[in-house]
């Protein structure tokens, strides 16, 4: 069975995980990259110890992440996000790729805010986007995580503009408004995906 596998990426909050259930209704297995990001650094695993080596404060003595942590460290300075990229990727290239063979479904969809970094592009056959205006993404995640505007904002400034995500993509959708309408959009753009790569 071919596979054809889409990818979902844009900056934090714009909408990725919440569209991504419209795919899930239309029959795609959805593998989530933040969830594959959780499961490589489970408490004392291979990845733990190696990101030990270089954020020896982010882990207690039983390896386990201090996420808030690293993430103030890694969105705060470009050379440390680079230096966790490229000690995590390795590992979670490894997991969506085992995750994309037992997937039961033909078609897959990869929710992955990092699709571009990670070079997990070069699995997809089709790539969207989705995107959203700065203060609504603001609002968006400080509820959503917790976190302050100011940790916000630099998560958003080590991730690619709103330009770069609309021009590597075969597909943008907007989600400024309500879920419904996004809701809508996104099914016309599955349809779409559906009849150009059925039987394909
Ligand atoms: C830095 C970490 C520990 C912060 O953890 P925390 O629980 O606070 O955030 P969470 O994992 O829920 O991520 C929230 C959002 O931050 C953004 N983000 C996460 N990692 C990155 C990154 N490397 N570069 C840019 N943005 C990122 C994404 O929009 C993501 O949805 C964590 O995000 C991480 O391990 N990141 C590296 C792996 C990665 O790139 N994950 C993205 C999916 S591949
Ligand atoms: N159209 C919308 N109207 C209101 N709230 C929304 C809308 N779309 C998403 N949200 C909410 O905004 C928050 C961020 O959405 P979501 O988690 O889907 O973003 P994301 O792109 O996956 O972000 P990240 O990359 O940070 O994981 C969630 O709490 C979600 O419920």
């Amino acid at each position: 069975m071919k596979k054809t596998v889409v990818g979902l990426t844009g900056q934090s909050g714009a909408g990725k995980t919440t569209i991504s259930d419209a795919f899930r209704e239309n029959g795609f297995e959805i593998i989530n990259c933040d969830i594959v990001a959780r499961e490589v650094t489970q408490a004392g695993n291979e990845c733990c110890k190696e990101l030990a080596k270089l954020f020896p404060n982010c882990f207690d003595e039983n390896y386990s992440l201090d996420r808030q942590k690293l993430g103030e460290i890694v969105f705060s300075d470009k050379n440390k996000l680079q230096m966790l990229n490229d000690t995590i990727y390795p590992f979670i290239n490894k997991l969506i790729d085992e995750k994309i063979n037992a997937a039961p479904s033909r078609f897959i969809l990869l929710d992955a805010p990092t699709l571009f970094e990670a070079g997990a592009d070069k699995l997809c056959s089709v790539i969207v986007s989705v995107v959203a205006d700065f203060g609504i993404r603001l609002e968006r995640i400080t509820k959503r995580d917790g976190i302050s505007a100011e940790l916000a904002k630099k998560r958003f400034s080590s991730q690619h503009t709103m330009e770069f995500f609309k021009a590597h993509s075969d597909f943008v959708i907007e989600n400024n408004g309500s879920v419904n309408d996004t809701f809508q959009k996104t099914c016309e753009v599955i349809e779409t995906i559906k009849e150009r790569y059925n039987g394909g």
